[in-house]
């Protein structure tokens, strides 16, 4: 279990984490998710004691990383900064980390085999590609065999199989019981892989819930509706909370009224309609209406992009 209180850190003036609380249970993946700046990394390094709070503090399994007299075995750690010499093997890398937690060679080929690095562990690790350094990176994490993993975008690099790869270890290792933090950009990813999400914006938590609950909270109810007679069903449904879009002669989008509430009103006004299809909101829907106010640098086009493809979706 990894435990957060008032975890602060600051670079200068800039506020990077903001006084951040949140428990990280194990038997379950969690998923880190905020955008670009919002203080990921920072809190991950402040766990694995790479960086020092400003104030707070936060513990994994009850003690503060650095007091752990064996953190391999206790916490495994693949963090974007990597301190690998690139004229050594990935075995060779591997091995010296092992001998000094006391870890037997043994284990160094079970993480090799476990991580697909077979075929290239004699190899120097300078040549290796980003896939390959990403999944040294994994190898290095499960070397202790931990209670504990934390992976900052362990997915970056990674070819689809190698995605699904990391589903698959970040599932079986929860499964088992171990405490999973995962950081990602990947909204759909995080939807097929963690079962609780902690949303980061602005060094400030914005949501620490069961995946589930942020999709159902953060969307209004939408349906698309068809009837021979859109004018009258606007002017029906027409409210102050409700939006309708008009998508074709026969086809409204409503937002912000449930469809059996549409098709009460239907009848009430004697519309016949002939299809009512409540649509899903999907993670990343829900995810950019959560981060909206807290993204650092807004892309006008990045927002344009994703209004259209959302628009898109309601029309499938
Ligand atoms: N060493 C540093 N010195 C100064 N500012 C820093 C340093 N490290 C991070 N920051 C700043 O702190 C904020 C949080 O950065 P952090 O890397 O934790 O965010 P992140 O959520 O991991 O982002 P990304 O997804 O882009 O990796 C950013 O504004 C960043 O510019």
């Amino acid at each position: 279990m990894i435990r957060a209180e008032a975890l602060a850190k600051a670079y200068g003036t800039k506020q990077a984490v903001d006084g951040v609380s949140f428990t990280v249970q194990p038997g379950k993946v969690t998923g880190f998710l905020g955008p670009n700046g919002a203080g990921k990394s920072t809190t991950m390094r402040m766990i694995v004691g790479l960086d020092r709070p400003t104030a707070g503090t936060v513990t994994v399994n009850g003690r503060k990383y650095a007091e752990h007299s064996a953190p391999l075995r206790e916490v495994g750690a693949l963090l974007e900064a990597k301190s690998v010499h690139k004229s050594r093997s990935a075995r060779t890398h591997l091995r010296a980390l092992a001998a000094t937690h006391s870890i037997p060679n043994s284990r160094v080929d079970e993480v090799i085999e476990l991580t697909g690095l077979g075929a290239v562990a004699r190899k120097k690790v300078g040549g290796f590609s980003l896939g390959m350094g990403q999944r040294l990176g994994i190898a290095v994490a499960l070397l202790g065999d931990p209670q504990t993993l934390i992976l900052d975008e362990p997915v970056n690099g990674l070819d689809p199989e190698g995605v699904q790869w990391v589903r698959n270890l970040a599932r079986h290792q929860a499964a088992q019981g171990k405490t999973v933090f995962i950081s990602s950009h990947l909204m759909s990813e995080m939807a097929l892989t963690a079962d609780h999400l902690i949303v980061i914006g602005r060094g400030r938590i914005i949501a620490d819930a069961p995946i589930e609950q942020i999709i159902e909270g953060r969307s209004l109810p939408t349906s698309r509706v068809k009837t021979d007679h859109v004018d009258s069903l606007m002017n029906a449904l027409a409210a102050e909370h409700v939006q309708l879009t008009r998508v074709d002669a026969e086809t409204v989008q409503v937002v912000g009224l449930d469809s059996r509430m549409i098709a009460r009103r239907a009848l009430d006004h004697q519309i016949l309609l002939h299809e009512l299809t409540p649509i899903q909101q999907s993670l990343e829907d829900a995810y950019m209406s959560l981060t909206q106010d807290e993204v650092e640098y807004h892309s006008h086009l990045g927002n344009e992009l994703a209004a259209s493809a959302n628009g898109k979706q309601g029309l499938k």
